[in-house]
């Protein structure tokens, strides 16, 4: 069992409840931890990550069993409407975290620190760690690259927080990449990703996320990481996979990266949904006697009576 109380008030309908078909003789899934996810990896179990920024997306998550949930930077793209990463804060972030917070209870909870939050000193990036964990409920972070993010990933690790590394496409320098697109194509920026993951790894890093780079150079990789990888875009030889929570289900504009795979449609359903809507609304359809409040007979008539008094 979790050895923490839920997050929240108004959990998650059924979150802790039985799990199916155990008659409710068996508690639910505890809450997982750093250590369970290099439990996962060791037995080769893989690790289903997916990225929430709210309440609802938390929830989904929480009751589709995922194991790790990323309040990720992309929120920056695809819940805020900016066509890069670099936009969003530490305040923003935060209050994202803390929505999430609040619709999870069993999968580990990362969050992405934004562009601007942790490069400046050790110092900076513990404070924004420490805000994650103690304004939002976080139970790590992630930052991008190595050089001195792996650096700054030392630090907070010493202060006390998990830290997962991300390398390969790392979209806050993107700029410095060629834009988003694929990494690792060549000998020199293969090397280039796997030193800064090995410098992650070394600065005690509990997991890495690889993204957009060749499932080849993934494999041959793999053999020298220890901690648990996760990958977007980086083939099937990583320990997990990671998906943007809008990308997987059909919600995020514009022409998705070659490793998206859409299990829903749910913006064409929504249109359709939000559309009949106001149709009903235009022909008088809606709203209908069940979706309306009654009152009593006599207190309608002293009601009206009060009414006609005034006007008088
Ligand atoms: N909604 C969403 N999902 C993501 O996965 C995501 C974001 N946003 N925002 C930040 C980055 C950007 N992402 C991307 C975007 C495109 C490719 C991609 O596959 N690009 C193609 C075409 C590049 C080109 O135009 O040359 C490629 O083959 O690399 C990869 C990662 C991943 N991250
Ligand atoms: C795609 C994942 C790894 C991420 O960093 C994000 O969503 O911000
Ligand atoms: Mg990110």
């Amino acid at each position: 069992m979790s050895t923490r109380p839920p997050a929240t008030a108004g959990p998650t309908p059924g979150a802790d409840g039985p799990s199916p078909g155990t008659g409710g003789a068996v508690p639910a899934r505890p809450r997982l931890t750093v250590g369970s996810l290099a439990q996962l990896k060791a037995t080769g179990m893989p690790i289903t990550m997916v990225t929430a920024y709210d309440f609802p997306s938390a929830r989904v998550a929480q009751d589709a069993d995922v194991d790790v949930v990323l309040v990720g930077d992309s929120a920056a793209m695809t819940v805020l409407g900016h066509d890069s990463t670099l936009p969003v804060g530490m305040t923003e972030m935060l209050v994202l975290a803390a929505a999430v917070r609040r619709g999870l209870r069993t999968p580990l909870l990362v969050a992405d620190l934004p562009f601007g939050s942790y490069e400046r000193s050790d110092e900076h990036a513990i404070d924004n760690a420490q805000r994650f964990v103690k304004e939002a409920g976080a139970d790590a972070v992630k930052l991008e690259r190595g050089g001195t993010s792996a650096d700054r990933a030392r630090a907070i690790v010493a202060a006390g927080i998990p830290v997962m590394g991300h390398v390969g496409l790392t979209p806050q320098t993107a700029g410095q990449l060629g834009g988003f697109r694929a990494q690792g194509r060549t000998a020199s920026g293969a090397t280039r990703i796997a030193e800064e993951a090995l410098a992650l790894q070394e600065s005690g890093c509990f997991a890495l996320v690889l993204e957009a780079i060749p499932a080849a150079v993934t494999e041959q990789l793999m053999p020298y990481l220890h901690v648990p990888v996760i990958g977007i875009g980086a083939g099937p030889a990583t320990d997990g996979q990671v998906l943007v929570f809008h990308d997987l289900l059909g919600m995020s504009a514009g022409k998705p990266a070659r490793f998206v795979k859409r299990y829903a449609d749910l913006h064409e359903q929504m249109v359709r949904a939000v559309g009949r809507y106001a149709e009903e609304v235009r022909i008088g359809k809606y709203p209908g006697p069940e979706h309306t409040y009654g009152i009593d007979a006599e207190e309608l008539r002293a009601f009206r009576e009060s009414l006609a008094a005034r006007a008088d």
